[in-house]
């Protein structure tokens, strides 16, 4: 990913790799996972998410950020780099949002309660800068039957008392039958899938 946005080669020579690309993917054969499968590599929810966008160390798309708990909340290290580029040198906002908005999750299902976002709520207070560690931080901070109030925020591992965006979300566990109609693939609740390879 950042060799594709960082490079100025000339056209020709992106013409040639792209046909290796194509090459490349094209040795990825064999069965090809459905929509809603869930990952025989995967701990759903609140655990490894292999091809997740923000978390998955095997998806391109993701920083990845690394969640590890901290106290009563849990903490999410990544980097930005500039193919997550918003101002020039600083990260987008809707990649804080997402690294918020997953962590806040993760903090949900670390309390026990793994839900949905149904509001998130961002404060930019500085631009992010890219390259340059950052700390993200997420807790629960009060349940109310099925919602979960959950607080966020983003600084640098350089200064992490300054949090330079924050975020207040609300999230919401479905319920048994909702849970089963949304995630089909999921084997038995509570506990999440049974067994990898099972199906
Ligand atoms: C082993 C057990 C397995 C259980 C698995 C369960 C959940 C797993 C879920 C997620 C974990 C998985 C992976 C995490 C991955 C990524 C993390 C990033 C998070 C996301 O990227 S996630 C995608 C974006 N997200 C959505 O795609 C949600 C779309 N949504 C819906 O699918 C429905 O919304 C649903 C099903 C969530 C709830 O539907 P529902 O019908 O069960 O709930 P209902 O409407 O009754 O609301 C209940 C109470 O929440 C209040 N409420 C509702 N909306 C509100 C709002 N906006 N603000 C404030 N309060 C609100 C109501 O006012 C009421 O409160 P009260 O009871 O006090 O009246």
């Amino acid at each position: 990913m950042d060799a594709t946005v960082r490079t100025a080669t000339p056209t020709d020579v992106l013409h040639r790799v792209t046909d290796g690309v194509r090459r490349l993917t094209g040795q990825l054969t064999g069965r090809r996972r459905a929509r809603a499968e869930i990952p025989a590599v995967d701990e759903f929810p609140g655990g490894v998410r292999m091809y997740s966008p923000v978390t998955g160390a095997g998806s391109p798309l993701s920083p990845p950020m690394r969640v590890t708990p901290d106290g009563d909340g849990v903490v999410g290290r990544c980097t930005l780099g500039i193919a997550h580029e918003g101002p020039p040198g600083y990260g987008h906002g809707g990649m804080s949002a997402m690294l918020l908005d997953e962590l806040m999750g993760w903090a949900c299902a670390a309390a026990g309660s793994p839900g949905m976002t149904v509001s998130l709520q961002v404060r930019y207070h500085r631009p992010v800068p890219l390259e340059t560690p950052l700390r993200v931080f997420a807790r629960v901070t009060g349940t109310e039957g099925r919602k979960i109030s959950v607080d966020g925020s983003i600084s640098t591992e350089e200064d992490p008392s300054v949090a330079v965006v924050t975020a207040e979300g609300v999230f919401v566990s479905p319920d048994p039958d909702r849970t089963r109609a949304l995630f089909p693939d999921l084997q038995g609740t509570p506990g999440g899938r049974q067994a990898h390879g099972s199906r």
